[in-house]
């Protein structure tokens, strides 16, 4: 049997690249190979099937909004653009009409590198152009670090160009933004038609693959340890793991304040810890950069000591979902080189994200939060097994755990109540009072039926749900019963029942009798 010509020709093509290029990563080459051979097809044919329905368009910074249409339906149902990450609901994008006729083709438009837009970089294969050698440690302030900058679908430094493919909409969509909504138009984990991020996983067989190594000071380690001692995509390396990542972590110092280390659209290299200093992190929701005073967007976060950023274009092989920028002078970051970003710490904690992001997105008490910070919180939970009679959390234990139950039942029992006070079940969540108000635990909650819970630590507790602190606190027992002495003490924060409730009782803010669990 002989191969039809078409794939012969793709293999010989292909071929011809892997002489001329030898990349570090066979299999990420080949899949960005063969996702840019796709989406060349795929600009083809819109090119000729293109119509002028929806060219006219609002524009968004100067940007006609329908250059992005093929891309911002994955904001559709949530009203989420990429202004969505930061929590805001005014995406330009999210009345979008037509957003409910855009197919699942058609929705990698955009500035995907697999996208039709997508100028391969000189080196087509960004994996391969993670440098060790850093351009000049010292850029004026509001220069940009890296320059010049291989940018996703754009020339460098050039404003976006409308671009018409997205007017070509398919009536027939089947594409509804479900779990990955709000990410940005390039983190299309479902589409059928692309490599899944999954697969680009770099192959952790044996290999000629080795981390890179720089040597560092006693001082330099000791530094570096601490930096990264906090942040939770560290925690789950095994030794040597740990000591490879270590050596490949380079000393990055920001000397300045206003120094842009990332820019939205541009393609990601490296991943970087903070060890000092602040950052302030921007979103465009045109997708990239746009030149102009507000061309970096809206500020969503900002980033401090133990932190990290730059993970998501080397997970997902997309653009830099944002534009980071140094808020004071005298910084230091620690970069890791994307194959080893990919090779070591990525494996987990994408295995992590992907465990995590559909539970997390049906629990109530997580769903004011944007699929970014969910993200993280993923990063940080610990799963745990639990079996009947299993005490998860005793009553006068200090409190330094917060649970989510991801399946199974528990009951909330008290000394001196003969009766369970609580029954907790799947997205209920305990544990939090003791954490919000540093008190003991003041039920215990044992394992009724095998279960699994999600535990996050008061570190964890602490920097990631800082925004649903105060809906738990609303969600006290003690203002509700003060309120419907016949409400339900499971109803506040059901899902989420609660437990790991009140020592101390207090008046609950001057309305009347306060309750315990
Ligand atoms: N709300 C946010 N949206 C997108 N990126 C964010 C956000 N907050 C922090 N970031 C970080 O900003 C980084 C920009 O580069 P990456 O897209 O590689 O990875 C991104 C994240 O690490």
């Amino acid at each position: 049997m002989s191969f039809p010509t078409t794939y012969s020709d793709e293999i010989e093509a292909l071929n011809r690249e892997i002489i001329r290029d030898n990349p570090v990563d066979v299999l990420q080459f080949c899949a960005n190979y063969f996702n840019r051979r796709l989406e060349t097809q795929r600009l083809d044919f819109i090119a000729s099937s293109r119509t002028p329905a929806f060219s006219s368009s609002t524009t968004f910074g100067g940007v006609s909004s329908s250059s992005y249409i093929g891309g911002d339906n994955h904001f559709q149902g949530s009203g989420l653009g990429l202004g969505g990450l930061d929590g805001s609901r005014d995406s330009p994008f999210s009345h979008n009409p037509f957003s409910s006729t855009i197919t699942e083709e058609d929705e990698d438009i955009g500035q995907s590198p697999t996208t039709p837009s997508f100028r391969p970089p000189v080196n087509p294969d960004p994996l391969l152009s993670a440098s060790p050698t850093f351009p000049p440690a010292s850029p004026t302030p509001g220069q940009s670090l890296f320059l010049p900058r291989a940018r996703f679908g754009f020339g460098n430094d050039q404003p976006p160009q409308a671009h018409s493919a997205g007017s070509s909409l398919h009536p027939n969509s089947s594409f509804l933004s479900t779990s990955n909504g709000d990410f940005p138009s390039n983190y299309n984990m479902s589409r059928r038609t692309s490599v899944s991020a999954e697969s680009l996983i770099p192959s952790t067989s044996a290999d000629e693959w080795t981390a890179p190594e720089y040597p560092k000071s006693d001082e330099q380690l000791e530094r570096l340890k601490i930096a990264v001692s906090g942040n939770f995509l560290f925690m789950h390396l095994d030794d040597d793991q740990s000591s490879q990542v270590l050596s490949a972590l380079m000393e990055k110092p920001i000397p300045g304040k206003g120094t842009r280390v990332i820019t939205q659209g541009d393609v990601g290299d490296f991943f970087y810890v903070v060890e000092k200093g602040s950052f302030d992190i921007y979103v465009n929701a045109a997708g990239c950069m746009l030149p102009g005073a507000d061309g970096m967007g809206r500020r969503v976060n900002e980033i401090g000591p133990g932190g990290s950023f730059g993970e998501l274009a080397l997970m997902y092989n997309a653009p830099r979902a944002a534009t980071i920028i140094s808020t004071t002078s005298h910084n230091v970051l620690w970069a890791l080189d994307r194959v080893t970003f990919r090779r070591i710490l990525m494996e987990n904690t994408f295995k992590r994200r992907r465990m995590y992001e559909a539970f997390l997105e049906e629990v109530n008490i997580l769903s004011s939060l944007v699929p970014y910070e969910r993200s993280k919180i993923a990063d940080a939970l610990e799963s745990l097994t639990y079996y009947p009679g299993d005490i998860i959390i005793k009553q006068g234990d200090p409190g330094d755990n917060f649970y989510i139950i991801e399946s199974g039942e528990a009951v909330v029992v008290k000394h001196g109540v003969q009766e369970a006070v609580n029954k907790l079940g799947k997205g209920d969540y305990f544990g939090e009072l003791a954490l919000l108000n540093d008190a003991p635990r003041a039920a215990t909650v044992r394992a009724i039926t095998k279960m699994k819970v999600a535990t996050l630590g008061k570190d964890g507790f602490q920097r990631l749900l800082g925004p649903v602190t105060e809906i738990m606190r609303r969600n006290d027992p003690r203002l509700v019963e003060s309120v419907d002495p016949l409400a339900s003490a499971g109803s506040p924060g059901s899902l989420g029942g609660y437990a790991g409730g009140l020592d101390v009782v207090e008046e609950a803010a001057g309305r009347g009798r306060a309750v315990e669990v």
